[in-house]
């Protein structure tokens, strides 16, 4: 059984590469960094190490891997020969590589009638159906329908806290003990694949609307409030008493959204934040501000993490989601130089000032009473 999978950064090889290759399949790694490319296929295998007291290795054998620069027709003959396809390369890359999915899926179709499922494991709501949309619009209309009866591309969600590192074996990973991979079975084509550590669920929104919404929201909130405070990783901003506060406090709102849309137990819910609490405070993980804060124009978009579930909150809670609009203030006021969302969003209010920019980049409507209170937050700070 082959698995290409594009993307051998932190998640891809920390945790994706590694259940599939568990679950008996070659991995073959598609990336553009052509350092890490051809050490996999040198060395064959990887090692992935656990950020605990005990930290347990494991090999991740029957690897190689395939520079998507230098050798694009091998991509295309991976991709009409696998058995699963999946990607970890970020939401902004998904467009760039639904040019080399298409041609493959092209080429499978001229070679084989085979099914075949396309998973985005990404940080967004609707990832592998935002990349179906990029494939097919490179797609005939006579294509689509061939590719609707053969391939499939159901959503996913992750969650492996995976932080950015340098070490001296440079494709070692180092990677939090706990995982969850959790997959909409409903949109699955062919046999559903037997991975351990993949659940297959018949509706996946409360499984995403909770991670990203928790860890994410949570993990946002630490990192912006956290690089206000001058702050340099998120163990940090878990040992400052005034950002832990401010992140408990901005999950209590997601939580409520969360129970009251999904109708999720209170305790049980709460007993998650508290994990994930425990999860950021992990002393064997150096999880530096800027990975988690990267990318603010994503992560102020109207889907993502921070705007969705303080709009959210208008719909299902009385009153104002005042911690997120605080979290969501100082997103807007990361100004990380080496970040170029960063840079960009700062140009931005330079040019048009808070307010237009918010309309821009959050996609709120000037009415919405969301604006307002992240302007009074941001006034005040
Ligand atoms: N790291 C985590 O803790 C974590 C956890 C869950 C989900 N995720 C999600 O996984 C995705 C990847 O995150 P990451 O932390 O592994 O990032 P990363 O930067 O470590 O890895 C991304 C990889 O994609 C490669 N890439 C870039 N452009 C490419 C292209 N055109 N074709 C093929 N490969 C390309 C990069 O070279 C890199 O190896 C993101 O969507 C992220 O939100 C990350
Ligand atoms: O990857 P991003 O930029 O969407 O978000 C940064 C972190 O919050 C994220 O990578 C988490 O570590 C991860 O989602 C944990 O499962």
């Amino acid at each position: 059984m082959l698995a290409v999978h594009f993307g051998a950064g932190n998640i891809g090889r920390g945790f994706i590469g590694s259940l599939l290759s568990k679950a008996g399949y070659e991995v073959c790694f598609v990336d553009v960094n052509a350092e890490v490319v051809n050490l996999l296929n040198e060395k064959k295998e990887y090692r992935v190490v656990l950020a605990d007291e005990n930290s347990q290795e494991e090999t991740v054998k029957n690897v190689r891997a395939i520079n998507s620069i230098q050798q694009p027709e091998e991509v295309l003959d991976a991709i009409a020969s696998a058995d699963l396809v999946t990607t970890a390369v970020g939401p902004n890359i998904l467009p760039i590589i639904a040019d080399s999915i298409a041609k493959g899926l092209r080429r499978r179709v001229e070679q084989t009638d085979q099914p075949l499922n396309i998973i985005a494991c990404e940080n967004m709501i609707g990832g592998s159906a935002f990349l179906k949309e990029k494939v097919y619009e490179k797609l005939s209309e006579a294509e689509k329908k061939q590719f609707d009866d053969q391939f499939a591309f159901p959503n996913a969600a992750v969650d492996r806290i995976v932080p950015n590192q340098t070490n001296e074996d440079k494709l070692m990973v180092s990677v939090e003990p706990f995982y969850e991979w959790v997959v909409d079975r409903s949109k699955l084509i062919g046999e559903v694949p037997t991975i351990n550590g993949v659940t297959f669920v018949e509706d996946l929104a409360p499984f995403i609307e909770r991670k990203l919404f928790t860890v994410n929201t949570g993990h946002a909130a630490a990192a912006y409030l956290g690089y206000q405070a001058g702050l340099e990783t998120i163990k940090d901003a878990m040992e400052h008493e005034e950002v832990l506060q401010a992140v408990k406090d901005t999950l209590r709102e997601t939580g409520t959204v969360l129970v009251r849309k999904y109708s999720f137990d209170y305790d049980e819910h709460m007993k998650y934040v508290n994990k994930i609490i425990g999860r950021f405070t992990n002393p064997f993980i150096n999880d530096e501000i800027p990975r988690v804060a990267r990318g603010p124009l994503r992560k102020l978009g109207q889907k993502d993490r921070l705007i969705s579930p303080a709009s959210q909150y208008y719909e299902f809670v009385e009153g104002q989601p005042v911690n997120l609009a605080k979290v969501i203030a100082a997103a807007l006021k990361y100004d990380f130089p080496q970040d170029d969302e960063a840079v960009a969003l700062q140009a931005k209010i330079t040019e048009l000032g808070f307010e237009k920019t918010i309309y821009d980049v959050c996609g709120l409507e000037e009415c919405h009473p969301l604006v307002s209170l992240i302007m009074e937050k941001l006034n005040k700070r």
